[in-house]
């Protein structure tokens, strides 16, 4: 997953950009990236690293304006690169730089067509890269001149949703005529619009992956971009919105309310924090069912996304909740760092027992989801070594056996230790003396609980449907190849010295 952010301000927005990315930084910890727009000239920043790494004081002095975008990125198309870190450009028509959130499901088959109609060259396997381009040419298309109205912009994206398959929340800024955000048709990533009234007079507009982004700079939340949207705001301040897509509807990632999103973000009308909760509660209320005479003595839960449903769970379960692990707070989210090694390393660095919860006990520990592993099968050991009698496991989520082609990075169903096991396998395999996963029918139900518009939600990890339609064992084959390749190329390239063509290196 990526984090997005744009401003069209009326002040300088850098500090703005940086402070919205670093409460966006559990999105991608990756990348990070900048880019400011003033008096038509274009600055930026981007790099490998977390965002307090990749922008040092030299850097923000130089992003200078009151327009702008910001992108952390987790890599799921090509490698993680710092080629491939965002935001991207494109100097014609006008100059366009854009931030994406998302995964193109038809990327080949666009960049063939760029190409050879478009004479259009992209330089890296980002299929951000690609989306840029499709948008661009689109604009390109129904502009002759350099007058560009807001009709333009919206004729384009609705362009852009009839070529372009997949999942893309995006920000870019039309370089002298302002800054454009859309939704893909099926609101598959989140994205949010807020605003501010500036002290000294005048409106700034700001867009962002996650509402928490908006309260951390002092915008207010105006609403969610519905899906197939998008929102222009023109250099004077003039905001526009118009729906693009010809059947757009709700089917948002169920994904991003179970581990993606903070707790105290918004997504589509409804709290993540709310929802977790909920999930606690029916998976509590599964356990009373499914374990009847269960004999355990305490509810643990594994830090730091599963903890507001754990307690949920003891609370239901009438069981005490203790924090039995203690989570190193330097150390970033394990599932999207890139590399197995890397993540089964980072799990016994980042969580640590304290013996005295565990020791003679029956413990219950809860996670939000369980998906290569890794987390589960070393919590367990490390519970036993800490002196627990029998170790119970419980996820909040369903059996995830799928990929993801959404901007998750799940790219092989043999790294998913659920695919084709049934419950009592996968118990054995992470070494639990009992094994619960919530019901999908029940985690649909804990958001819709809050929103009843959300009928349909993108579900496929869990039940292999995909809502493009256009996903087949060929395609997934092919993004396996693709990022074990990508990933490889990605360890001997050297990238030392990026620079944009009218900036020094940064
Ligand atoms: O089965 P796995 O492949 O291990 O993936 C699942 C684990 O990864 C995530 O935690 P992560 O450490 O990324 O972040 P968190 O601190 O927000 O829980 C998630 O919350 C699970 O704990
Ligand atoms: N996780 C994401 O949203 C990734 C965005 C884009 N596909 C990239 O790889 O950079
Ligand atoms: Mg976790």
């Amino acid at each position: 997953m990526c984090g997005i952010v744009g401003i069209q301000g009326t002040t300088p927005v850098n500090q703005a950009l940086y402070d919205a990315l670093t409460v966006l930084q559990h999105r991608g910890q990756d990348a990070a990236g900048i880019v400011t727009i003033c008096e038509d000239r274009l600055r930026q920043r981007k790099a490998n690293g977390l965002v307090r790494e990749v922008f040092e004081e030299r850097h923000m002095q130089r992003l200078i304006g009151n327009v702008g975008i910001g992108h952390v990125r987790y890599p799921t198309a090509g490698s993680s690169s710092v080629a491939q870190a965002q935001p991207f450009y494109v100097n014609s028509p006008f100059g366009i730089t854009l931030a994406h959130n998302g995964n193109l499901t038809n990327a080949r088959e666009l960049k063939e067509e760029q190409f050879r109609v478009a004479r259009r060259h992209i330089n890296t396997t980002s299929d951000s890269e690609i989306l840029l381009n499709v948008l661009a040419h689109e604009i390109d298309q129904l502009t002759q001149n350099l007058h560009l109205e807001p009709e333009h912009v919206f004729a384009a994206v609705a362009g852009v949703h009839k070529k372009i398959r997949g999942a893309y929340a995006a920000v870019a800024v039309i370089i002298g005529h302002g800054m454009l955000a859309f939704r893909d048709p099926n609101g598959i990533r989140p994205l949010v619009l807020g605003k501010r009234e500036c002290a000294q007079g005048g409106t700034e507009y700001m867009v962002a992956s996650e509402s928490v982004a908006l309260n951390a700079v002092g915008f207010e939340l105006l609403r969610d971009v519905a899906p197939g949207e998008a929102i222009y705001v023109t250099q004077q301040g003039e905001l526009f919105t118009q729906q693009c897509a010809q059947e757009p509807q709700y089917q948002s990632c169920i994904f991003e309310y179970v581990y993606f999103a903070r707790p105290d973000s918004f997504i589509d009308k409804v709290s993540v924090y709310a929802v977790r909760a909920r999930m606690g509660l029916k998976l509590g209320e599964k356990i009373a069912r499914e374990w009847e005479d269960f004999d355990i003595d305490v509810v643990i839960p594994i830090p730091e996304t599963s903890c507001d449903i754990a307690l949920e769970i003891a609370h239901n379960l009438d069981l005490p909740y203790r924090q039995g692990f203690v989570k190193n707070r330097y150390i970033g989210r394990t599932f999207i760092m890139p590399g197995q090694e890397q993540r089964q390393q980072s799990v016994r660095r980042k969580l640590n027992a304290i013996h005295s919860e565990f020791f003679g006990k029956n413990v219950l520990l809860v996670d939000d989801s369980i998906v290569r592993g890794t987390t589960s099968e070393q919590i367990i050991k490390m519970a036993r070594e800490a002196g627990a009698k029998k170790v119970y496991f419980a996820s909040a989520a369903p059996e995830i056996r799928f990929p993801n082609v959404y901007g998750i990075d799940m790219p092989s169903v043999n790294e998913l230790i659920a695919y084709g096991r049934e419950v009592d396998e996968i118990c054995q395999l992470i070494g639990a003396d009992g094994l619960i996963f919530q019901e999908l029918e029940d985690l649909e139900d804990a958001v819709r609980h809050f929103n009843p518009e959300l009928r349909r939600f993108e579900t496929s990890v869990f039940t292999g449907e995909y809502v493009t339609k256009d996903v087949d064992q060929r395609y997934l084959d092919e993004q396996y190849t693709l990022r074990s390749l990508n990933s490889e190329l990605a360890d001997c390239q050297d990238d030392a010295h990026l620079a944009i063509y009218n900036e020094g290196e940064s």
